[in-house]
């Protein structure tokens, strides 16, 4: 097996070259600015005559932009202060729309849940469908349901049996190989190994020949994913809107090519299942379909795995007590990892739960009214925005003990502080389109942590504080410095 990819053109192509909101002198200070001038409150809408509703307090920040800029600069902190003022429901102007934020476990689960289906996807068909048109978060209703009790053949125990195996045997290699005992940068190393890992497990890759494909794919994937942020939301030659169009025609044609051999043939992967897939009733997909749910799904598992490995990576070297205490769990094991082994780990699960509250690698979950509805007492009208922050509900004091704290024990059974309401912790969503890969998304970021930690210690460099860059989904803005020090044997 050989390494598919460049780590310095992704850490080029990811954080240097292109820069962000978090990347370019002088935004912190801007956003900062914004943040604390007065803008004057409105209401969202008037409830209709009669109704004891109350209308969404709120206002629209600058011309065009809104507050979107601070939203994408401060990211959590952003949420943080505008829960403090407003309270769990508030409006601004954000991604050139009028928005309405919640946040809150009630609010949460009123939208997830989806009673009445007052709420539907078109808030992310708004955002991404450009990019990720038909991907199964932009599906609604029956349609989905449809869609997804065919996917949901591809995530049968056996497939994530087989995925492992195939994500196992590269990380093990790929870890063992990767440059040691000096200073790195952790996240494009990371990057690189999810890549590799989903050029395996999603498309079998041929890694003897495929290197230019997966490589060019890459650069194809980010353009699509940063495309969804675009502030400037149409296609400017150059811009992010353009270079993400241009990100899903090389996505679709690569896809589209490859399906008359997948369907052909069978192979353990993720492709070749969707391919093959078929519901209890026989349903299946059509091609279309395949290269729509394929593009979807390579994004939605790449990104969130990777930034939940760095998170909890970064977390494990800021404190080497829990460092200890995962290496000490994993140490009695040797020989290939199996889902059965992953589950025993608790102390580890902990630590990645307590990494996802604090950093989740989605910061908003993303919809539209279909109809004039009441939402936490508040009038809302159909056809409006809406976007659920779950890192809110992630640091709100009045659940979580010393919220901004890394305590991984709070997610232990004596403590349970996530269990306090249903929809407080919400790192994967919940309701019809809570996180159908969540179970290989948590099996694969645990053989990445098992078999780093089983050969390095992970240290930060002295005084390290990190940085999150939030202007699309969050991610180290410096790469994350970490030196892996091998560790000795016997
Ligand atoms: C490990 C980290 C992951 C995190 C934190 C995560 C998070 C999420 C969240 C929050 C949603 C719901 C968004 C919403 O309701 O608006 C979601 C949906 C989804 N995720 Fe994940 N995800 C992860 C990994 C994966 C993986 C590995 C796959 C695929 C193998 C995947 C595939 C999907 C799909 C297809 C949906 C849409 C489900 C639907 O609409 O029915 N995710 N994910």
């Amino acid at each position: 097996m050989t390494t598919l990819i460049n780590p310095q053109k992704i850490r080029d192509a990811v954080e240097r070259h292109k820069p962000t909101l978090a990347t370019t002198p002088g935004t912190g200070y801007i956003a900062e600015k914004l943040e604390k001038h007065h803008w004057r409150t409105q209401p969202f809408a008037t409830p209709p005559p009669g109704s004891d509703l109350k209308p969404i307090p709120g206002d629209p920040g600058l011309p065009f932009i809104g507050h979107t800029f601070e939203l994408m600069r401060l990211g959590a902190d952003y949420q943080l202060r505008r829960y403090q003022q407003f309270g769990p429901i508030s409006w601004a102007t954000v991604f050139g729309r009028r928005g309405v934020a919640v946040a809150g476990p009630e609010g949460t689960q009123a939208v997830l849940a989806n009673k009445e289906n007052t709420y539907s996807q078109g808030g992310w068909r708004y955002l991404i469908d450009t990019f990720f048109h038909r991907g199964l978060m932009l599906l609604d209703g029956d349609e989905h349901r449809y869609h997804r009790r065919i996917m949901q053949a591809a995530f049968t125990r056996e497939r994530l049996n087989g995925y492992t195996n195939i994500a196992d045997a590269v990380i093990n290699e790929q870890i063992a190989t990767t440059p040691h005992d000096h200073e790195l940068e952790l996240y494009p190393m990371l990057k690189q190994l999810t890549l590799t890992v989903a050029a395996h497990v999603f498309m079998a890759a041929d890694t003897n020949t495929a290197d230019t494909n997966v490589e060019y794919l890459n650069d194809a994937f980010i353009a699509a994913v940063r495309g969804g942020t675009a502030i400037v939301r149409y296609p400017v030659p150059g811009g992010r809107w353009s270079r993400g169009i241009h990100g899903r025609r090389v996505l679709e044609k690569y896809f589209r090519d490859a399906i008359p051999e997948k369907r052909r043939t069978t192979s353990p992967d993720f492709f070749s299942a969707l391919c093959h897939a078929a519901s209890d009733d026989g349903e299946t997909f059509h091609d279309d379909d395949i290269v729509n749910h394929m593009i979807f799904l390579m994004m939605a598992a790449h990104d969130t795995a990777t930034i939940t490995t760095t998170v909890a990576a970064y977390n494990l070297a800021r404190h080497p007590e829990w460092q200890n205490a995962v290496r000490d769990e994993i140490a009695a094991h040797n020989g290939p990892i199996t889902p059965a082994f992953l589950d025993s780990l608790t102390t580890l699960d902990n630590v990645i739960n307590e990494s996802l509250r604090l950093v989740g690698p989605v910061p908003a979950f993303v919809r539209e009214t279909t109809t004039d509805t009441e939402l936490l007492g508040h009038y809302v009208p159909g056809g409006s925005f809406l976007l659920v922050d779950p890192w809110v509900n992630h640091l709100l004091p009045e659940y979580w003990t010393n919220p901004q704290t890394f305590d991984p024990d709070r997610f232990s059974s004596h403590r349970n502080e996530h269990k306090q309401h249903p929809f407080l912790f919400v790192p994967f969503g919940g309701g019809a389109h809570r996180c159908i890969g969540m179970r290989f998304g948590i099996l694969e970021v645990k053989t990445i942590l098992c078999r780093l930690l089983a050969t390095y210690q992970l240290e930060l460099p002295e005084s390290y504080q990190v940085r999150w860059d939030t202007s699309s989904l969050p991610f180290p803005a410096d790469g994350l410095p970490m030196r892996l020090t091998a560790l000795r044997r016997g």
